[in-house]
Formats: C-alpha cells, sequence, structure tokens
C-alpha cells in the first residue's frame, strides 16, 4: 500500500508539472497554426474573413449564391478568396480572370472538386461532369466531343427543325403551357440525337424518370417550381461541401451500416442503373435489327472494342445530355420569352429583320442564320443577361498550387467562375441590366462576336455548346416571326408587369395566373398553314 503511494507521488507531482507545459506547447501550436493560416490567408486574394472550421459558409446564401459572389467581387475585386469549411474557394467575377486561369492555364484548372454524394456514392464515378480531369473523364468526353462536335452537330438539324415545328404548333394552340412545350423541344431534340427516340410529351415515362434521377442528384427542399428557376436552385447545391460528408470525409470510414447517408443515394443508383441500361439495351436490339437512326448511344456502342468502355459506362457517357441539355435550352427559351416581355422594342426590331429577310410565305430555316444578325444578337443576350448556368455549371478545382497577379492559389481550391455577376460586369457590358443585343453588333471584339462565355471555360467548355445555338437561333427567329409576345391582362384588363427573374411564372399558383405570359396567336398571314 505504502509502496504503491510512493510510486505514485512523482508521477503526480509530475503531471502537476506537466499539465502547465502540455497546455503550453498545446497553445504553441495552435498559435503556430493559427499564425501559418493566416499568413497564406493573407497571401491569397481578398476576401472576407471567416470562422474557423466554418470558414464563410454561413455568409454565403443558400438560395441565389451568385449575386452574393458578385457583392464580395465588387467589394474586393475580380479575384476573391472565400472558405467553405476547410476548402479554399476562388470566385472569379471578370471574365478576363476566368480566362485567364480557366483557359490559358487549362492544363491545371479543368479538375472537379470532389463531389463525394452525387459523384461517388449515387453515381459510383460513372458521371463524367463531376469527374476530376483524369483518364475516366478523357474518355467520356471524347464520347461527347464526338457526339456533338460543331460539324457532327449541324447533322442534327434536321431533327431540331421539325422538334421546332412542333413545339411552335403546341405554343398555338396552347400558349399557357408555352414553358412545357418548349421543355418538350428540350427532351424530344436530346433523345432523338441521343438515343434516336423521340419525345411527344414531357409526361412520357422517360423524361419522368430523367426529372427523377436529377431531383435526386441536386434534391432541394424547394417546392417544385417552372424549368428554369428549379435548374438555378439546383445549381446552388452543387457547391461542394453541401452535405455533411463532404465537409467531413472521414464519416466514410464509418462501417457502413452507419453511413445514414448513404442509404438514399445507393437506393437512387440501382435505380438509375436501371433506367439506363434499358436505354442502352433498347438501342443495342435496335441495332440489331436495324431499325435504329444514328444517334450518339449507336455510334459509341459500334466503338466500343475501340474506347474499351463497359457497357454501364457507355450507359452513363451518354446519359450526359440528359442532365445537361435539357433545362438549359428549354430554361435559356423562357429566359428569352421574359426578356421579350420586358423589351417589347428589341421584339419589334428583331421581327422587321424577320419581316425583311423571311418575309411571311415560309417559316424561318437555318439557312436564314447568316441575314438574320439582330436574331443572333438575341440569342447571345439572352444567354448573358440571365446566365441559366449562373454559378458557371459545376465548378472546376485546380491541381497545383499556382499564382496569379501575386495572389496565392493553393492546390484543392475549388474554382467558381461566376457567370451571373461576369454577365454583369458593367466594364465588359455597359448598361447590363438592359437586354441590348445591339452590344453583340456594335463591337469588334472577337470574344463578343463568338460569345462562347455562356458556355463555361477551357477543356471543361460545354460540349452541347453548338447543339444549344442550334436549339436557340430556330426556336428564337421562329417564335418571333409567329408570335407576338405580350403581358398577360389582369381581371380589369391591365398589363400584367412580368417578374424581374428568369421565369416569368414563381411557383405559386397566385402569382401565376398574375404574371402569366400571353403568346397571342398567329397574327401573321400565312403563318398557319405551315405549321
Ligand atoms: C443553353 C444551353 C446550355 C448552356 C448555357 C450550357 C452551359 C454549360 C456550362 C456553363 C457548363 C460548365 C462548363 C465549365 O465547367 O466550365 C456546361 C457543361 C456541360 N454541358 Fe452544357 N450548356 C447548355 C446545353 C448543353 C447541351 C445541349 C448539352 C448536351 C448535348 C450539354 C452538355 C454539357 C456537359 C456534358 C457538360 C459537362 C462538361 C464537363 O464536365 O467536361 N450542355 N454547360
Amino acid at each position: 500500500m505504502l509502496q504503491r503511494v510512493t510510486e505514485s507521488m512523482p508521477r503526480g507531482i509530475m503531471s502537476l508539472f506537466s499539465l502547465p507545459s502540455a497546455a503550453a506547447t498545446f497553445l504553441a501550436l495552435v498559435l503556430y497554426l493559427v499564425i501559418k493560416w493566416t499568413s497564406r490567408r493573407m497571401s491569397m486574394p481578398p476576401g472576407p474573413f471567416g470562422i474557423p472550421l466554418i470558414g464563410n459558409r454561413h455568409q454565403l446564401p443558400a438560395v441565389k449564391p451568385w449575386r452574393k459572389f458578385a457583392e464580395w467581387n465588387r467589394q474586393y475585386g475580380a479575384v476573391v478568396s472565400i472558405f467553405l469549411g476547410s476548402t479554399p474557394v476562388i470566385v472569379l467575377g471578370t471574365a478576363q480572370a476566368a480566362w485567364d486561369l480557366l483557359e490559358k492555364r487549362s492544363d491545371i484548372y479543368s479538375s472537379r472538386p470532389r463531389f463525394i454524394l452525387a459523384g461517388e456514392i449515387l453515381s459510383d464515378k460513372k458521371r463524367g461532369l463531376m469527374l476530376p480531369n483524369n483518364d475516366h473523364w478523357r474518355k467520356w468526353r471524347k464520347v461527347l466531343h464526338s457526339g456533338f462536335h460543331i460539324r457532327r452537330a449541324e447533322t442534327y438539324r434536321e431533327i431540331q427543325s421539325l422538334e421546332s415545328k412542333v413545339m411552335m404548333y403546341q405554343v398555338l394552340n396552347d400558349p399557357k403551357q408555352y414553358e412545357r412545350h418548349l421543355q418538350r423541344f428540350a427532351a424530344s431534340v436530346v433523345t432523338s440525337v441521343t438515343y434516336g427516340r423521340r419525345v411527344d410529351s414531357v409526361d412520357e415515362w422517360i423524361v419522368k424518370e430523367n426529372m427523377e434521377a436529377m431531383d435526386s442528384e441536386f434534391r432541394s427542399n424547394e417546392p417544385k417550381r417552372s424549368i428554369a428557376l428549379r435548374f438555378r436552385i439546383e445549381v446552388t447545391v452543387s457547391i461542394p461541401g453541401k452535405y455533411l460528408v463532404e465537409s467531413w470525409p472521414w464519416l466514410l470510414k464509418l462501417p457502413r451500416s452507419l453511413q445514414w447517408f448513404r442509404r438514399e443515394p445507393e437506393e437512387r443508383r440501382q435505380r438509375d442503373i436501371n433506367f439506363l441500361m434499358h436505354l442502352f439495351n433498347d438501342v443495342k436490339t435496335r441495332m440489331h435489327n436495324n431499325t435504329i437512326p444514328d444517334c450518339l448511344t449507336a455510334q459509341t456502342i459500334a466503338n466500343q472494342d475501340q474506347s474499351g468502355m463497359t457497357d454501364l459506362e457507355v450507359a452513363y457517357a451518354v446519359s450526359s445530355p440528359f442532365g445537361a441539355g435539357i433545362e438549359t435550352t428549354a430554361g435559356t427559351l423562357t429566359t428569352f420569352i421574359l426578356a421579350m416581355l420586358h423589351f417589347p422594342s428589341v421584339m419589334k426590331k428583331a421581327q422587321a429583320e424577320l419581316e425583311a429577310v423571311v418575309g411571311f410565305d415560309r417559316m424561318p430555316e437555318y439557312d436564314d442564320q447568316d441575314n438574320l444578325p439582330y436574331i443572333k444578337a438575341i440569342v447571345n443576350e439572352t444567354l448573358r443577361w440571365r446566365p441559366v448556368a449562373a454559378l458557371g455549371g459545376t465548378p472546376h478545382a485546380v491541381i497545383a498550387d499556382d499564382e496569379y497577379n501575386g495572389m496565392f492559389i493553393p492546390e484543392g481550391s475549388t474554382i467558381f467562375a461566376n457567370l451571373s455577376g461576369i454577365m454583369h460586369d458593367p466594364v465588359m457590358f455597359p448598361f447590363p441590366d438592359e437586354f441590348r443585343p445591339e452590344r453583340f453588333m456594335e463591337t469588334s471584339d472577337p470574344r463578343m462576336k463568338t460569345f462562347e462565355l455562356p458556355f463555361g471555360f477551357g477543356r471543361r467548355i460545354c460540349p452541347g455548346m453548338h447543339l444549344a445555338l442550334n436549339s436557340l437561333i430556330i426556336n428564337v427567329s421562329r417564335i418571333l416571326w409567329a408570335f407576338d409576345i405580350l403581358p398577360a391582362l389582369d381581371r380589369e384588363s391591365k398589363e400584367v408587369k412580368p417578374g424581374e427573374f428568369i421565369s416569368p411564372f414563381p411557383s405559386d399558383d397566385q402569382l401565376k395566373i398574375a404574371s402569366l405570359a400571353k403568346i397571342h396567336g398567329i397574327s401573321r398571314t400565312g403563318s398557319t398553314h405551315v405549321l
């Protein structure tokens, strides 16, 4: 007993002595880390200082975060840094900064942040959009490039022209549902060029199943809204770190049964696989029977020996236009309707151009494009005025330490090219809130002439850009040729002022009626019989 007391004495005394020294060591370590972090932070682009561990997450609204980004860019400069949790995030607020980094240095700026939930658990690293810059992504990208490069995209014009006529017919008969008709158009183009099958209605299972897959990929608690608005909300949740497991990846080390966050996406993954493999096998069968028109899936299957891709990899790769090409196209067309409601003088000017070039006896065709510079400018201005990929689509990630204009950009930073802010930069686009197609006609800047800005940057630039532009030009020219887009009238026959933002329709039914856009029937001779 006595021996035990004496033995324990020195340890007790020692621990009394060591406690302050352990605390001092700990404090010194904390101080060292704080100094190190602060000096690193100071060398990074300016931005609001956040809270340790949380960073600036609490300052970033869940809805329309691009507005906050733009505010920070105005306050701190073209390149801003913040932290989301412990991840450094760089926000680019001018086109020049985005071109300098994402294009000129695209060898290190073309990766993606880690999307643990949507990219890994839900999609098993098979959705290229969320893949880092690696061999899998390059293979996936090759499939899309071969299906949608500029010359290939031209071969789809016949399909787009036909679908556009169907859309016109539907708008003519049921103008109130114009948003659905635009969505059907976009969906049918995508399914035709991808799977060689048309879509007659957005209620068809193939569209619904795809919507559900998208909704689960970008789940949001928001009620169902119009296409474009939903797309914008969904984009906001592609901010990495939204899910707990992305801020704390160590959760993946828990026993699988305790990883509660897996259950739902894993169930959904199986459903997605069944859906995508069904579409894949259907194309294979039709290839076998010689009943399939030329389409992306058939081409990719035919090249499988060369590419070495598995059936499932092909099934996922060819489904990318589903996720990326429907809501973007339909949303941009919805924005165009909104712009015409706000800027009727633009509509009149465009209609004058159409009258002079096309006349009333036939519809505008692709061959008229070169003679319709104002219509082309309207397409560009629509993409600029309310860019549907407001945050630049999915963010990039940088894979090596870098320096830009004396500012340190650490490896692993998430990079947002904040397209909404960039498109409203008053230096590049004077009077940015105005819808002024003329800005694209009066310029001599080649980057304004080609205007690829709405489609992203560098090696990640939108592979569906040419298909999308062809969809936009044909629909914008035909809608303006055939219809007057006028504000709805309220119960007292007064014009209802359209909403400010992306969709003329907020989700609420009351408001929907109040701000309903009314597209008057065809007011021009000879219009109906060509439909
Ligand atoms: C108006 C229509 C469209 C707009 C505004 C648009 C815009 C964008 C933007 C901003 C990006 C991100 C680029 C970046 O990370 O720098 C993107 C990526 C992408 N887009 Fe589009 N897009 C449209 C239509 C389409 C269509 C029709 C398709 C398919 C045929 C498509 C397929 C894709 C794919 C697969 C990606 C991911 C590329 C990658 O991660 O490598 N998009 N798009």
